[in-house]
């Protein structure tokens, strides 16, 4: 976009990233307006909200810039969006990331159309990262060669509110020494699976059902796809190394993602997102899991795998 005259509002949140856009922009010679977003009543807040003390910071901002600042009041649609839909994902026992939900509905919705109808703005900008040229480009592989035995004996009822654990994580365990590390959730009796250790075959998998997703360009794209299959990369952590997969696309828009290789802690309510050659395609949100690694070398299926074996029972650490 030529800059002259171009207006762009800058989503300002008191931190350095935005800070940095607003500025870059401004010396490129666009009309940038400094707009903070408050997404937070402090009154919902038992102990101290930041959002007012970020609010003073992101005017500092544009004062130093010397760029008109705004403050728009997305409260309620924060809660409604966006905290609402993270408590359904807990009790749904996933690991929800309300960073995605909030860049779908509150930035790139709300803001957005804020900023073009009520401010005038040809443009927005916010201060997240994103790379976008391809050249220089690199598709890391990683080879998982760590494949230690172990026994997946253990597991513990949780009182209150489960949610508190997540794949993957360490768990204490009162009662039991070592480290513990959760492999699996249910929901349905609170029961939290562990093993134990950080690299346990019961933590890899290489399957998972995502619902449907949200495609970047076009849906999705037609030079990928051969006979409903699509061979792209997948990742699902910040910085995790990408992982070739095929993906089975369903009529729901909904895709199965099988891995090359099986990934660590993947974990249903996070999102899975895709690329190709380092452009990123889309993402989907994680909702089933295949049988972990450990469960296929046992011989077993899902049903019949090692919950149902006689584990230890032990209370968790408080
Ligand atoms: N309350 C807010 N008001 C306005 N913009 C916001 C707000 N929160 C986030 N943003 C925008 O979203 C971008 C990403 O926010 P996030 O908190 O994920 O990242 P960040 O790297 O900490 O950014 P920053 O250093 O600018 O705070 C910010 O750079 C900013 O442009």
């Amino acid at each position: 976009m030529q800059a002259a005259g171009r207006r762009v509002a800058c989503a300002v949140s008191g931190g350095v990233d935005s800070a940095v856009a607003a500025l870059l922009l401004r010396r490129r010679g666009y009309q940038v307006t400094g707009v903070f977003m408050k997404n937070w009543d402090p009154l919902d807040e038992q102990g101290a909200c930041s959002a007012d003390r970020d609010c003073e910071d992101a005017y500092r901002v544009c004062q130093k810039l010397d760029i008109p600042f705004h403050q728009v009041s997305y409260v309620k649609e924060y809660w409604n969006e966006v905290f609402s839909d993270l408590l359904k994902e807990y009790e749904l026992g996933r690991t929800p990331n309300p960073d995605i939900v909030c860049n779908k509905h509150i930035k790139f919705n709300h803001f957005l159309h804020y900023a073009m109808d009520n401010l005038g703005a040809d443009a927005i900008a916010t201060g997240h990262y994103a790379r976008t040229s391809l050249e220089d480009e690199e598709v890391f592989q990683q080879k998982h060669t760590k494949r230690p035995q172990g026994l997946f004996r253990n597991r513990f009822e949780v009182r209150n509110s489960w949610f508190l654990y997540t794949i993957g994580q360490r768990a204490r365990l009162a009662g039991l020494q070592g480290a513990w590390f959760v492999v699996d959730k249910d929901v349905s009796t609170g029961d939290i699976f562990v093993a134990p250790s950080t690299d346990h075959p019961a933590l890899y998998r290489d399957l998972l059902r995502t619902n449907r997703v949200h495609w970047i360009a076009e849906e999705p794209p037609a030079e990928l796809v051969r006979e409903k299959m699509m061979e792209c990369h997948f990742r699902f952590r910040h910085q995790m190394a990408l992982v070739p997969c095929v993906l089975t696309l369903n009529q729901d828009g909904s895709v199965w993602v099988t891995l090359v290789k099986p990934a660590r802690a993947l974990t249903p309510g996070q999102f899975a997102v895709f690329y190709k050659g380092g452009e990123c395609l889309g993402s989907g949100k994680i909702l089933r899991l295949g049988p972990s690694v450990f469960t296929m070398q046992q011989g077993r299926n899902r049903a019949e795998g090692p919950k149902k074996e006689g584990m230890d029972k032990v209370e968790p650490a408080t």
